[in-house]
């Protein structure tokens, strides 16, 4: 008996040797055998071909983003609408067909984010954009409320007298000459989205040199030139480098000041009597409700940490202005190449307003201007200014649109860009038509064949908001001024985290004569 307990003590480590190498065996043949079935089913699309390790990289991040967008370019029209290439060893198949947008988008297996949006973790947490599983669920029924059309309803304001302070920065350029209106197109976004997310001004359109939007400015480039530098991904060699102390730096300012402002913006709301309602005037100085509000209200219950909320308010912050101010420069530059159809929104706007007042629109009035609302969706179908968006496939995902599988472990890109320029669904697809959008064209159309909001549960939250303050500063843009093109100006698209012009947006403005408000 001696003995055979002996033995047994002798050989239990012999045993959890053996356990240990069965398991490391088995968990390397599970990923063995996941890599081969992803390169099998990966070398089905048709794509570049790839370095082991390092993938497309090396063509793909060795340039700036001009020569990233080119490369990205050539693929597209060398492979089609459907194909493949490596961010290292990470697959990336990309389709731009709408059977494939419709399966993706309206399936909710599959709403993780692709993992190139992992960079911009710092700084939006896990806010609405990043999150998933229950925690996006439960905010995203939590926040929907939030832009309810009572809520955007006092927003309107907030795009009107901002949109005038637009207009009167614009008319200082307004002596015919050429300039690039792409920057205070940035700084008017910014001075909205501040004042409707946190309730606060900052004057970004009057004062330029204020800290948080230089931060605000900064971070999305410092965000992009990090992913064009493979080397610079993981964070302990990150915080060491140059790009990397610059990032800590507006982090650090763009989270104190987050933090700062819901501190004070809850001290405001304890002001407030028990059960009285924030769309009254209760909030002394600030009638209007900030969305920050409805989120120190929702807070009342526990159920939002102060970390939880300035991981929203950061995450609209970043997608609510510089999507905006892209569609908007957009719109203006596609406007400058098109007279006939700007005299056409003008038409529309004098059918609609007294034409002796400055223009000061309701949401009502902004939702009875049709044709404005086909110029918007039709630049945003030739400019969107979120080009694509990516979903990590973590079981394999069949196309709609070919035989061929995604396997698990790839990452699929929806391109945008790709799908509205789609010949069969919009024929002569470069060309400005906003009659593409006339209701009768829409309902022909395949509901998946336009998304520049996306689609399905993970669409986007604030279209509406968007369209509102388009519509809102677009309206007076071409109220005040007649927009004329920039001679030899052509810009150079590329694909950021959002779509930009490399060169800017240049175009001329002339002032109309017979107006002179708002
Ligand atoms: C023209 C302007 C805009 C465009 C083209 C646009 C486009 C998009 C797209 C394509 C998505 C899906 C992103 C993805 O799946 O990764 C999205 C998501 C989102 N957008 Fe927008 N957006 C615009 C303006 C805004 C505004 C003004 C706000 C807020 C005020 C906003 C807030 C958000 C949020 C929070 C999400 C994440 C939603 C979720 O995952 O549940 N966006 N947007």
């Amino acid at each position: 008996m001696v003995i055979f307990t002996l033995l047994l003590r002798a050989l239990k480590p012999l045993s959890w040797l053996i356990t240990w190498l069965v398991e490391t065996v088995l968990v390397v043949w599970r990923l063995a055998k996941a890599r081969v079935h992803l390169i099998i089913l990966g070398a089905k699309f048709p794509g570049p071909p790839a370095f082991p390790l390092f993938g497309n990289l090396l063509a793909v991040f060795c340039g700036d983003s001009e020569a990233l967008t080119k490369y990205i370019d050539y693929i597209w029209n060398k492979y089609g609408n459907l194909h493949r290439s490596y961010i290292g060893p990470v697959l990336v198949v990309t389709t731009g067909r709408h059977q494939d947008h419709e399966k993706l988008l309206a399936s909710n297996d599959y709403l993780n984010k692709g993992l190139i949006y992992f960079f911009m973790k710092p700084w939006l947490g896990d806010g609405l954009l990043m999150s998933s599983g229950e925690k996006w669920h439960s905010r995203r029924k939590m926040l929907t409320p939030a832009f309810h059309f009572k809520i955007l309803d006092q927003f309107v304001p907030v795009f009107n007298s901002n949109g005038e302070e637009f207009i009167r920065q614009l008319r200082k350029r307004a002596d015919g000459r050429a300039f690039d209106i792409w920057p205070l197109c940035k700084l008017l976004t910014l001075d909205v989205i501040c004042e409707t997310i946190m309730g606060v001004r900052v004057n970004a359109q009057t004062i330029s040199n204020s800290p948080y939007v230089t931060a605000v400015n900064e971070i999305s480039a410092i965000i992009y030139n990090r992913g064009m530098r493979p080397w610079e991904y993981p964070p302990f060699i990150f915080r060491f480098t140059k790009l990397g102390r610059r990032h800590q730096e507006c982090l650090d300012i763009l989270h104190s000041t987050t933090e700062k402002v819901i501190r004070e913006r809850r001290t405001e709301l304890e002001k407030i009597s028990e059960g009285k309602t924030l769309d009254v005037d209760e909030l002394g100085r600030r009638r209007r409700v900030a969305f920050l509000d409805l989120l120190l209200l929702i807070a009342r219950d526990g159920s939002l940490s102060d970390a939880d909320i300035r991981e929203e308010v950061d995450t609209f912050m970043f997608e609510g202005h510089d999507t905006t101010a892209a569609a908007i420069s957009f719109t203006v530059f596609l406007l400058s190449r098109h007279p006939a159809v700007q005299e056409k929104v003008l038409e529309e706007l004098d059918s609609i307003f007294d034409t002796s007042k400055p223009l000061d629109p309701t949401i009502h009035e902004l939702s009875e201007l049709k044709y404005l609302d086909m110029v918007i969706k039709e630049s945003l179908r030739i400019f969107p200014p979120v080009g694509a968006v990516s979903r990590q496939i973590t079981s394999d995902f069949r196309l709609a649109s070919s035989p061929l599988t995604v396997p698990s472990g790839a990452m699929l890109f929806l391109t945008f860009h790709l799908l509205h320029r789609d010949p069969e669904v919009f024929p002569e697809p470069n060309e400005f038509d906003p009659q593409r959008f006339a209701p009768e064209e829409t309902v022909r159309r395949h509901p998946f064949a336009y998304l520049p909001f996306s689609a399905g549960s993970r669409n986007c939250i604030g279209q509406r908001f968007a369209m509102l303050e388009l519509k809102s500063v677009l309206a007076k843009l071409i109220w005040n001024f007649r927009i004329l093109p920039a001679p030899d100006f052509e810009p150079i698209l590329v694909w950021e985290i959002i779509t930009k012009s490399k060169n800017g947006i240049f175009v001329r403005l002339e002032e109309r004569s017979r107006k002179k408000m708002g």
